[in-house]
């Protein structure tokens, strides 16, 4: 079990406000921990003293939170302390508590200030692995952004698209119903309602994923979505275009990188292990493929970012690269 903080404030002490506030800070709370009615145990809420139009706790239940138990008690009154202050603390069987502050609140904890790392780089390099370490060592969310041009992918595949061109796929992705949600820090990925996190890690939704992320339209909207998860929370997005387009702001980037022959020979043993009957030289074809589309596509294409540092991970091991990584966080801040 593992308890979660939080707290926001209001600007006047009105029951609208706090059921405002408290409902959207308990949401944020819910997706940003994979909370579930499952996984939930209690809520506590202390409110400053200066706060007595309602009950926070009321708002959690108009908020739907509906299953576990709820307390409500009086912050202590010190001088000089931030006024109409609501703060909570949830108990959950989870196992990466991330805490969220908002507004006003956000002052509280300077440390936990929003900030986002970018690593890009080619299939193989190992960024997916060293970003779930790094989103763990920190406290803070992984988005794999790979797997929401994977969903894509599979959606068009499902869809029997023959020819992955703007006119075929753009109706598709104005409907998507695409949803990224987090069971104990693991990232899922719902397509059309069905958990689709392990069929879109299939060897033929790989190359479909590569060719699908060129086109425009789905680029626009993945990169929406991103933006916006972003704009909420602290995380580590792992892809091709994060540095450069996505988020060409982020304090931290690296192009993670490595040669062919050793990304090809990680990913073969990888999807052997997974029980899949590959060939070597057919995942080093198709890795040289993919490098190639995602690094010539007119829009966004792979490349590293000017402000970027490079990571050669062929000499590394995913430990190794996490501590480079970490190393050099800790520089610039
Ligand atoms: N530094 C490393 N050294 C050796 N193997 C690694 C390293 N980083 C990742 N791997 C392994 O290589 C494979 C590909 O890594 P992954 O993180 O999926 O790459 P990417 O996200 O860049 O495509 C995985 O099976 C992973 O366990
Ligand atoms: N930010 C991103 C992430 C992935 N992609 C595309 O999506 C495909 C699958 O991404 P991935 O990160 O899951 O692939 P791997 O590196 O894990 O093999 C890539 O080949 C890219 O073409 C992209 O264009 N932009």
């Amino acid at each position: 079990m593992k308890a979660i903080r939080g707290a926001t404030t209001i600007s006047a002490d009105t029951p609208a406000e706090i059921k405002d506030a408290v409902g959207e800070l308990l949401i944020q709370m819910r997706e940003q921990n994979g909370l579930t009615d499952e996984n939930m145990i209690c809520i506590l809420f202390s409110n400053t003293s200066d706060i007595k139009s309602a009950y926070p706790a009321k708002a959690a239940r108009e908020a739907g939170f509906y299953s576990c138990a709820l307390f409500s008690s009086l912050e202590p009154e010190i001088e000089g302390a931030l006024p109409l202050c609501i703060r909570v603390m949830i108990l959950a069987e989870i196992e990466n508590p991330v805490p969220v502050y908002l507004r006003g609140a956000a002052n509280l904890r300077k440390d936990l200030k929003k900030f986002a790392v970018a690593l890009d780089g080619p299939s193989g390099s190992g960024k997916s692995t060293v970003a779930k370490m790094l989103a763990r060592k920190l406290n803070i969310l992984y988005l794999d952004t790979g797997a929401m041009y994977r969903a894509c992918a599979l959606k068009a595949i499902g869809e029997k698209v023959e020819r992955f061109t703007e006119d075929a796929v753009a109706p598709l992705i104005e409907n998507i119903s695409l949803n990224i949600q987090y069971t104990d820090g693991a990232q899922r990925t719902i397509l059309d309602g069905e958990d689709v996190s392990e069929k879109i890690r299939r060897p033929e939704v790989s190359m479909a994923a590569s060719a699908i992320s060129a086109l425009p339209c789905v680029r626009k909207k993945m990169v929406e979505m991103q933006r916006e998860i972003a704009r909420k929370m602290s995380c580590v997005l792992d892809g091709r275009d994060i540095g450069t387009h996505v988020l060409p702001d982020a304090p931290f980037k690296f192009f993670v990188t490595a040669s062919s022959r050793v990304r090809a020979k990680r990913r073969y043993d990888e999807l052997r292990q997974k029980g899949y009957d590959v060939e070597y030289d057919n995942v080093l074809q198709e890795i040289e493929e993919r490098d190639y589309n995602d690094s010539h596509r007119a829009f966004s294409p792979l490349r590293q970012a000017e402000d970027a540092v490079v990571v050669n991970t062929d000499e590394m091991n995913a430990q190794e690269v996490l501590d480079f990584i970490v190393r050099k966080i800790q520089e610039k801040v």
